[in-house]
């Protein structure tokens, strides 16, 4: 029989069959996880989503929110598909947490599957050249993240109250004599913190060193979650000539190797293993690394403590401006505590006697979350959570926008009694009328990747407010808009003018800032 004679009206078929092949297998291996295993035939149940584009899904919206600075609005509307939102991110699947019930059956009962971080090919490979602890994979991070719990969770973090009181009269005294740049000493005051509990020695860096690390971390935040690449990390696989992308971001990854070096060069001499041992000792010493690896983990832990508290010591000063009735409620507070009249400064043994106070800073990170999408979970097995069935692969990232609004009364306004209004019993016994528990859930995350600064962020801004407003009166300069307190710029983020409050307060900075010794020279 003649076979080619047989075959050859079907050879079309076959010929273009075979040129679609690897399109196909392409398509497929391009997909998200949640749809690219349902098409290998397992079925898994995703909560539902907004539609989107072939191949990209979400992903152009999510771009254009990111391009227009328009994040927070577009995160709140996701939040219309209930508690968790899926989403197709290019080869990516994102599962946006949307209230705190969710964060816990998540994040923290399911902690051993979601402790993972995908790989991210900007802002992990090339900006950080897959040394940045913050965006490890779990395996890679684990003795980093022991050490760094050890230090700010354990025994020796007691020492870290008596480092923010006296940092913090630096704060005072340069508010008092520089007030113009007020914003520069939030960054300062919480730079110099970590640097004290990391080096064990003051603060020597200079303004333009400062500002470099700042640039650090804004860069690293545009990095992240930013780029067509980083939603197809397959792109990768192709010649480094064809890689069009790598110059821009090389460029800041050396910028941020430079300055972390240069800081680095700066912190060694200060090892001394003669007395008792500090982190950087540790690192130093113990720590099975690189010396570029004890690097990137000081300077993460330095970085990762520093420019949140800026972010909210300038959200609370925003709060002056845009809320005084409530600040006259924390002030009166204060001036019970501490006097109206003779005077003295507030400290951190006081935080049971400032309820109000507390609910302030809880209520400040609700409002105004530092980090309105928190960076992604990478999924590592397939999990079942009340009816949804997760491939592994999938990212969980908490939407603090909707978390932080969700079932609360007037959720755009900045109300700290709301914080004493706790009707629900699970809040209360986990002590959310206070400031030492509960707030893990709405700024800090939860499980084994959540914030291992929490407790020493909360005490820090609870007494940099506390003596912020306890000396200073702030006004706006020209019209105030509270938007503008998202945006995290390195400048001053809105226009005020600063005033102590009278010469009794400015006597009792000048005499108690004489005391002070972890602030450093500029
Ligand atoms: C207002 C202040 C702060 C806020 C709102 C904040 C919030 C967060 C959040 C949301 C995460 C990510 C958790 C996740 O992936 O689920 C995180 C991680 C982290 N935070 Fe904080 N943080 C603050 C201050 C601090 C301080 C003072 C330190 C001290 C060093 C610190 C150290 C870290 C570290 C090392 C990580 C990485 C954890 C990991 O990947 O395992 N943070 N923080």
């Amino acid at each position: 029989m003649d076979l080619t004679y047989n075959l050859a009206p079907y050879l079309p078929s076959w010929t273009i069959l075979i040129l679609l092949l690897p399109w196909i297998a392409l398509y497929i291996v391009l997909l998200p996880p949640h749809k690219r295993r349902f098409s290998l035939g397992k079925r898994f149940v995703m909560p539902r989503g907004p539609s989107g584009q072939m191949l990209l899904g979400n992903l152009p919206s999510w771009l254009r929110a990111r391009r227009e600075r328009a994040t927070n609005p577009w995160l709140a509307k996701q939040a219309r598909y209930g508690e968790l939102t899926t989403l197709s991110m290019g080869s990516r699947t994102w599962v946006l947490v949307n209230t705190s019930r969710m964060i816990n059956e998540i994040l923290a009962k399911q902690t051993k599957s979601t402790h993972d971080r995908p790989w991210l090919p900007i802002a992990g490979g090339l900006v950080s050249r897959d040394l940045r602890p913050f965006l490890k994979r779990a395996a890679d991070w684990k003795d980093g993240r022991r050490l760094v719990h050890h230090l700010l969770m354990g025994p020796r973090s007691k020492d870290h109250e008596n480092i923010i009181e006296d940092t913090s009269l630096g704060l005072l005294r340069t508010y008092l004599d520089e007030p113009g740049a007020w914003y520069l000493h939030n960054y300062r005051y919480a730079v110099a913190i970590m640097y004290k509990i990391v080096t064990n020695s003051p603060l020597d860096k200079s303004r333009s060193e400062l500002n470099d690390l700042q640039e650090v971390t804004r860069t690293f935040l545009e990095a992240i979650s930013n780029t067509f690449v980083e939603f197809f990390p397959h792109l990768t696989l192709l010649p480094k000539l064809l890689q069009f992308w790598r110059p821009r971001w090389e460029a800041v990854g050396t910028f941020h190797y430079n300055v972390f070096k240069h800081w680095w060069a700066g912190m060694k001499p200060l090892a001394k293993r003669d007395e008792e041992p500090s982190f950087l000792d540790t690192v130093m010493g113990e720590f099975n690394a690189t010396d570029e690896e004890a690097m990137y983990l000081t300077m993460a832990v330095i970085v990762a403590g520093s420019d949140n508290t800026r972010i909210t010591m300038n959200s609370g000063i925003g709060i002056c401006l845009a809320y005084p009735t409530a600040i006259q409620i924390a002030r009166d507070e204060l001036d019970k505590v501490c006097g109206a009249i003779s005077l003295r400064l507030p400290r951190l043994d006081d935080l049971p006697n400032l309820p109000y106070m507390c609910a302030v800073v809880k209520e400040v990170l609700r409002w105004r979350p530092v980090s309105p999408l928190l960076p992604p979970r990478l999924l590592t097995d397939d999990i079942e959570v009340e009816g949804y069935r997760f491939p592994a692969g999938t990212e969980f990232l908490v939407n603090m926008i909707a978390v932080g609004r969700h079932g609360r009364d007037d959720p755009t306004e900045f109300k700290p009694e709301r914080w004493f209004d706790v009707n629900n019993n699970e809040e209360r016994a986990r002590g959310d009328a206070g400031i030492t528990q509960g707030l893990w859930q709405y700024a800090f995350a939860a499980g084994k990747r959540s914030c291992v600064g929490y407790k020493l962020a909360q005490k820090e801004i609870f007494l940099g407010y506390a003596r912020l407003f306890y000396c200073f009166n702030f006004f706006p300069v020209g019209q105030f808009v509270s938007g503008q307190l998202e945006t995290p710029t390195i400048g001053e983020p809105f226009p005020i003018k600063v005033a102590v409050r009278s010469p009794a307060h400015e006597r009792l900075i000048r005499e108690e800032s004489e005391r002070c010794t972890f602030w450093g020279q500029e």
